[in-house]
C-alpha cells in the first residue's frame, strides 16, 4: 500500500497524501466534498498538500477573515499561483504583491468604477442584445460556450476600449485554448497538451495586445477610461511586456467567472419556474431585490472559484498551530457557503434566504464568491450590471427550457462549469 505522509508536529493536523502528488486529485475531483470530509475529521484547520507544497487549510467565515483581510502580511499573492498560470500570464494585479500591487489597483480603480461602467452600460446591453438573438438560429444553445463569447466582449470592451474587429476576433479566438492551460499541473511544454496549446495561444494572443498597444499610444484619449488607456497615461513608459501580462490576466479574470455563474444562474432559474415569473413581476416595478438576492444565492451555490491560495511568506500561529513559510495557505468559499451553521438547507437554490427578516449572509466574510478585505474583486460591479443585464435580457424577451439528461455535475478548473456546458432551448417570447 501507498504511504501517506503526516504533517510535522506542531502543525496542524492532516495528511500531506501521497508523496509528489499529495491529495491534489481529490480536491480537484470536488473541493466541496474534500473540505467536508476533512473539516469533519480535524475541524477548521488542517493540513494538507497541493500544487506540490504543504498547505494548511483554514475553514469558516473567521479563516476567511484571517486570510482576506486581518493578516495579510503573512501571504503572497503571487506565491499562491500554479507554476502555468506564472508562466502563461506572467504578471498583473492578482499575480503581485505589496506597493506594485496597491500603485497598480489605484491606476485601474477608475477603469471599474460606477462613472466607467454608467458610460458604457449602452455598449454593454447592445453586445448582449446582439448575442442573445443569435441562440434563436440552433436548435440547442450550450450557455457556457455563448456566454464566454459574451463575457469576452464585454471584457475586452471594459480593459481595453473600442479595438479593432480582426484583432477583437484574434484574442476571442484565442482565449479559449489559453485558459484551458491556465491550472495545467504540468507545465512543460510537450506537443498536443493543454498547456502546450496554450503557450502557442499566448504567443499569438501577446503578439495581438501588443499591436493593440502600438495602436492605442498613437491615438491615446486623454479622458478614456479604460484599463489599457489608464495604465498608457499612468506610466508612458511601462515596458510592453507589463502591460500585456496585465491585460491578459484582466481579460481572463473578466470573462471566465462571469460566463460560470451566469450559466448557473440560467440553469437554476430554468428549474424554478415560480422564481422566474416573481422575477418578471419585479422587473415592472422599482423594487430590484428578488434579482439581487437571485445573484447572490448563485454565487453562494455556485461559486465560480472554489476558494483561494496564497504563499505563506511569514510563519503565523493559528488556533495553537504553527504554520511555517514555504507553505502554502488556502480558504474555502464553497466550504463557507454549504455550512449548515450559517446557511438553513444549504444545498437548496433558495434566493428567498437573503430576504429579510432572515440573517443569513449578515455575517462578515460568510458569502466570499468575490473574495473580501482590500483585495476583493476589482471587477465586482462590472459583473453585477453584466449579470443583472443578461437575467433581464432574457426575462424580458425570452422563455428557455434545460435539454433533458445532461450531466450539470461541475467541474471546477478553470472555473466551476457544468460538464455538459448548460445545454437548453430558447424561444422568444
Ligand atoms: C462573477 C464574476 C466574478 C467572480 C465570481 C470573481 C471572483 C473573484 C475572486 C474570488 C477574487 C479574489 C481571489 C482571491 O482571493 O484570491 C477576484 C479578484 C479579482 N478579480 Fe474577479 N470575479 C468576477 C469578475 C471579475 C471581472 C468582471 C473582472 C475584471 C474585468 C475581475 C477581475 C479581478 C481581478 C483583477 C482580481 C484581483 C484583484 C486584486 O488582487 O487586487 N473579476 N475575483
Amino acid at each position: 500500500m501507498k504511504r501517506h505522509i503526516a504533517p510535522p508536529a506542531g502543525c496542524p493536523p492532516g495528511s500531506f497524501g501521497l508523496p509528489l502528488i499529495g491529495e491534489i486529485r481529490e480536491w480537484a475531483a470536488d473541493p466541496l466534498q474534500f473540505a467536508q470530509e476533512r473539516a469533519q475529521r480535524y475541524g477548521p484547520i488542517w493540513s494538507t498538500h497541493l500544487l506540490g507544497r504543504p498547505c494548511v487549510v483554514l475553514l469558516e467565515p473567521a479563516g476567511n477573515r484571517f486570510m482576506l483581510s486581518q493578516a495579510t502580511q503573512h501571504f503572497s499573492w503571487r506565491a499562491g499561483w500554479g507554476r502555468a498560470m506564472l508562466r502563461l500570464i506572467g504578471g498583473g494585479l492578482s499575480l503581485t504583491d505589496g506597493q506594485q500591487h496597491d500603485q497598480q489597483r489605484h491606476i485601474l480603480k477608475p477603469a471599474f468604477a460606477h462613472a466607467a461602467l454608467q458610460q458604457l452600460q449602452p455598449q454593454i446591453q447592445q453586445l448582449i442584445q446582439a448575442q442573445i438573438q443569435t441562440w434563436l438560429a440552433t436548435d440547442q444553445v450550450c450557455l457556457l460556450q455563448r456566454l464566454q463569447a459574451l463575457a469576452f466582449d464585454v471584457a475586452l470592451l471594459v480593459v481595453c476600449g473600442r479595438t479593432p474587429a480582426p484583432i477583437a476576433e484574434a484574442l476571442h479566438h484565442d482565449f479559449a485554448a489559453f485558459t484551458a492551460g491556465l491550472f495545467t499541473p504540468v507545465p512543460y511544454p510537450i506537443p498536443a497538451t493543454p498547456y502546450y496549446r496554450a503557450q502557442q495561444a499566448g504567443r499569438r494572443l501577446r503578439q495581438n495586445l501588443g499591436y493593440l498597444i502600438e495602436l492605442r499610444r498613437l491615438s491615446l484619449q486623454p479622458d478614456a477610461l479604460d484599463s489599457l488607456s489608464l495604465l498608457l497615461h499612468a506610466d508612458p513608459h511601462q515596458t510592453d511586456d507589463q502591460l500585456i501580462s496585465e491585460l491578459l490576466l484582466l481579460l481572463w479574470a473578466g470573462h471566465d467567472t462571469v460566463a460560470s455563474l451566469l450559466t448557473w444562474i440560467c440553469i437554476e432559474l430554468a428549474q424554478q419556474p415560480e422564481i422566474l415569473q416573481r422575477l418578471r413581476q419585479e422587473m415592472n416595478t422599482n423594487h430590484h431585490s428578488l434579482l439581487d438576492h437571485v445573484l447572490r444565492e448563485a454565487e453562494r451555490l455556485h461559486p465560480p472559484a472554489p476558494g483561494g491560495f496564497r504563499g505563506v511568506v511569514e510563519a503565523f500561529e493559528y488556533a495553537g498551530y504553527h504554520v511555517p513559510q514555504g507553505w502554502l495557505a488556502m480558504y474555502s468559499s464553497v466550504y463557507t457557503h454549504q455550512m449548515p451553521s450559517l446557511w438553513h438547507n444549504p444545498t437548496q437554490f433558495n434566493p428567498d434566504r437573503f430576504a429579510a427578516p432572515s440573517n443569513e449572509g449578515k455575517q462578515a466574510y460568510s458569502l466570499v464568491g468575490f473574495g473580501g478585505g482590500p483585495r476583493i474583486c476589482i471587477g465586482l460591479a462590472l459583473a453585477q450590471i453584466e449579470m443583472r443585464l443578461v437575467i433581464r435580457e432574457l426575462l424580458a424577451n425570452y422563455d428557455w427550457q434545460l435539454v433533458p439528461n445532461q450531466d450539470l455535475r461541475p467541474v471546477w478548473l478553470p472555473t466551476n462549469q457544468p460538464r455538459s456546458g448548460g445545454l437548453i432551448t430558447i424561444q422568444r417570447i
